[in-house]
């Protein structure tokens, strides 16, 4: 296995429409489907990042502050950020198109975090990403403090031990 992956090799762009199916009582897209949609999306740029099974360890906040309407052409874009030992996170941003209308807009921004696992179940090592744009160093960075921040929500690590994490709230 390639021990070093660019970031770009990972992106992945998914588009849908949305259908009478896919919608609450007001016409509107379902906050559930939009989710697993962006879990799928999400899953392949993983996948494609470590040419590996992956699971879906966490989703950080979505905020759901506009509709998306019945009709919405939805595009969700996706791409990791960062690889650590096994697991990685993936950026997705949502756009929501009225095609007829002629508007777009970017309606969800979100960090998922996946891990890759061999046939056991059990979490393997995933090659190292590399960063090429301004904006993917940017997230390249700050994927340490946000993974120390959620894996201080888990619980699965010490506040103490957030090292880059403490540093932005100047703690030290
Ligand atoms: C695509 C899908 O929808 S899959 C279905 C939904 N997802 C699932 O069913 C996954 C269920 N969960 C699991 O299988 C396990 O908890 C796993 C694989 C995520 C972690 O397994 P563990 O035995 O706890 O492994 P371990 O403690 O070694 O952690 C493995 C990695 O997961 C990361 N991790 C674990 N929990 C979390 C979390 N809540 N948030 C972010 N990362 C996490 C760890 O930081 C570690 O990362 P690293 O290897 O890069 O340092």
């Amino acid at each position: 296995m390639s021990t070093k992956k660019f970031a770009r090799e990972s992106a992945v762009i998914m588009t849908e429409m949305v259908l009478p199916n896919d919608t609450n009582t007001l016409n509107n897209l379902m906050g559930g489907k939009l989710m697993h949609w962006m879990d799928v999306v999400a899953a392949i740029a993983a996948q494609k990042h470590s040419n590996s099974i992956v699971v879906t360890a966490s989703a950080d906040n979505i905020s759901f502050q506009q509709p998306i309407a019945l009709g919405n052409v939805v595009t969700l874009k996706a791409q990791v950020t960062r690889a650590f030992n096994s697991s990685m996170e993936v950026f997705i941003e949502v756009t929501a198109e009225d095609i007829p209308a002629n508007k777009k807009v970017m309606t969800h921004r979100a960090f998922f975090t996946f891990v890759a696992v061999n046939e056991n179940n059990k979490p393997s090592r995933i090659p190292e990403l590399v960063p090429e744009t301004p904006e993917e160093i940017e997230n390249f960075e700050g994927a340490l403090r946000r993974r120390q921040l959620r894996l201080v929500l888990a619980k699965r690590m010490k506040p103490e031990d957030a090292v880059e994490l403490k540093s932005i709230f100047n703690l030290d």
